[in-house]
């Protein structure tokens, strides 16, 4: 119903006219089989409106079908196009925390084999409309023939659907453990690409983990699949041997308890064996169509519902930056990380702390004690649990969240470097990062052209510093660096610090440096203190302040 509805979603009036052209079809396929069916009984040449209704319904058929088949064929062409751009855009508006809970083995067994699953289905749901319209229409002309017979036909049809749906629920069970193990190896994908050097360096670790890891999970996703389309190997059997149980109970059975004229026999033994192969072909979908809904139902578990588009907030305020504000405040702010195998949960805060303009703030402390999740929380990726932020008086929360994080201009630890200079319109952009390029003494390294950056293959040092470049041409009223000097030489560590700090200071820039450099903590107008999740030390310089 899933993969219909999203069909539907994709166009309804294409849908509509594709079906239509579909009964049609069928319709011309069973009138085919009745004009058949009166000829053979009539044992005598057709006769010529006969022979121009077989005609007429041989091209009825064929225009049909093919009107149906390409409308069809676009529909779920785009259906897969939509379920794409649909899924990314979904992604790309979950919450940030919800999606590292998901993780990026998880998020990538969506994108490619969930995403494959339900397109490759989709890619058969026109035939398999076009096959359902000739057993409707077949069926009907059987009503037409005898409703007795038509009756006992229903009633082992029924029989079949039911015999059919209990090994299908348990197909689709095994299905959805074979799709839990898929997540499982996609983990283990990411391992081997991720962690290739150390992989290579220790031979006995590498024959561990292809062993115990890789090996062992893809074994178990292929049992439970096998067992799977198993049951479906046999159910689809079952309801072939059904099908034959049903002819033969016509032509020997049937005819001895209820008097049957022989033109009626024939004609049902004749449309009976004309529906086996729509019926084979909507059997032999079964799995995919199964597997397609596994899929669906992993997509939509984990909060990445595909029934709705998602459409880009709309802000409530101008996309202009604020480039005049007073402070930035955060009221008694909380965040928790659950941690099922551990046992005390990570707690951050309550915070409470004022920012403003023009201040340059570090934030320190020990490893885990919280840095990075303040500055998520601060920057809007994360939503606080509990407490308030505000920017002025403005209180932040769903509706201008957006807007919010575009006050930011942040280089992560864990940060990202696209090759193209997204969403920077400005008509000296060139010349501009350029310019940049030069003063982080990377002109030697990289080039621009029309925002294209010439390569992104550097060194870790060297990528943060064009990182750093992309806030700089972003140019918004609040920066936010994790660590970023961790990776550079002494020499332009001392830069960092000492000049380009300053520089954004004096620009009337905020700037929050999350750094373990007590070499330069005195340039700081103030500072953050983090233990086990507590702000512990503020304002370490109020003397010099
Ligand atoms: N994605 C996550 N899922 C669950 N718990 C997490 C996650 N990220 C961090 N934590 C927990 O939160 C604590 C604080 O992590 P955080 O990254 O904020 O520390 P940090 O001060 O930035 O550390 P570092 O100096 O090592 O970068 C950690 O001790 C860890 O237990």
């Amino acid at each position: 119903m899933n993969l219909i509805r999203l069909l539907l979603r994709t166009s309804t009036a294409f849908l509509s006219l594709a079906v239509l052209a579909g009964i049609l079809s069928g319709a011309a396929a069973a009138g085919i089989i009745a004009l058949i069916n009166i000829t053979l009984s009539q044992n005598q040449p057709l006769g010529t409106t006969l022979v121009w209704s077989f005609v007429g319904l041989c091209l009825l058929r064929l225009i049909a079908n093919f009107v149906s088949q390409v409308l069809l064929i676009h529909l779920s062409q785009k259906a897969v196009l939509d379920l794409r751009m649909v899924l990314s855009r979904r992604i790309l508006a979950s919450p940030l925390r919800q999606l590292e809970k998901i993780g990026a083995h998880g998020l990538l067994a969506i994108l490619t084999e969930d995403i494959q699953a339900i397109s490759s289905t989709a890619f058969t749901i026109p035939f398999l409309c076009i096959n359902i319209a000739i057993v409707i229409a077949c069926l009907i002309y059987l009503c037409y023939l005898s409703k007795i017979i038509f009756l006992i036909g229903i009633g082992f049809m029924f029989l079949g659907i039911l015999s059919y749906s209990v090994p299908m629920k348990k197909a689709m069970y095994f299905f959805k453990l074979a799709r839990e193990q898929e997540d499982r190896l996609f983990k283990h994908f990411r391992s081997i690409i991720q962690g290739t050097k150390e992989l290579k360096l220790h031979r006995q670790r590498r024959q561990a983990f292809l062993r115990e890891d890789v090996y062992a999970t893809a074994l178990t996703y292929r049992r439970y699949n096998v067992v799977g389309m198993s049951i479906f190997a046999a159910t689809s059997s079952w309801g072939q041997v059904l099908f034959f149980i049903s002819i033969g109970l016509l032509l020997f059975i049937l005819p001895i308890i209820y008097k049957i004229p022989a033109a009626t026999l024939s004609a049902y033994t004749l449309t009976t064996i004309y529906l086996i192969s729509p019926l084979e072909y909507i059997m032999s979908m079964m799995p995919n169509i199964t597997k397609a809904l596994v899929a669906l139902n992993k997509v939509e578990s984990l909060g990445l519902s595909l029934a709705d588009e998602v459409n880009e907030v709309n802000f409530n305020y101008s996309i202009n930056l604020d480039k005049e504000w007073n402070y930035l405040e955060l009221n008694n702010v909380t965040h928790t990380y659950y941690q099922e195998r551990e046992e005390k949960n990570f707690i951050l805060g309550p915070i409470n702390l004022k920012f403003q303009p023009g201040e340059i703030v570090f934030i320190v402390g020990g490893n885990g004690s919280g840095k990075s999740t303040l500055a998520k929380l601060i920057t809007g990726l994360y939503i606080p649990e509990t407490g308030k932020i505000y920017l002025d008086n403005r209180l932040i929360n769903n509706k201008n969240i957006e807007w919010y994080r575009q006050q930011f201009s942040a280089v992560f630890s864990d940060f990202y470097l696209f090759e193209r200079l997204l969403g920077l319109d400005s008509n000296e952009l060139d010349i501009q990062t350029q310019k940049y390029l030069v003063q982080l003494q990377l002109d030697h390294k990289v080039t621009v052209k029309n925002g294209v950056l010439s390569t992104t293959d550097l060194s870790q040092g060297q990528r943060k510093r064009l990182a750093l470049i992309t806030t700089y041409l972003e140019d918004r009223p609040i920066y936010l660096f994790d660590e970023w000097a961790s990776d550079q030489d002494p020499i332009f560590k001392e830069i960092f610090y000492t000049q380009l700090l300053p520089e954004l200071k004096n620009r009337g820039k905020t700037i929050l440096v999350i750094s373990h450099d007590d070499k330069y903590f005195h340039i700081a107008d103030w500072l953050i203190k983090m233990e086990y999740g507590k702000v512990k030390v503020e304002n370490l310089f109020s003397q010099k302040i």
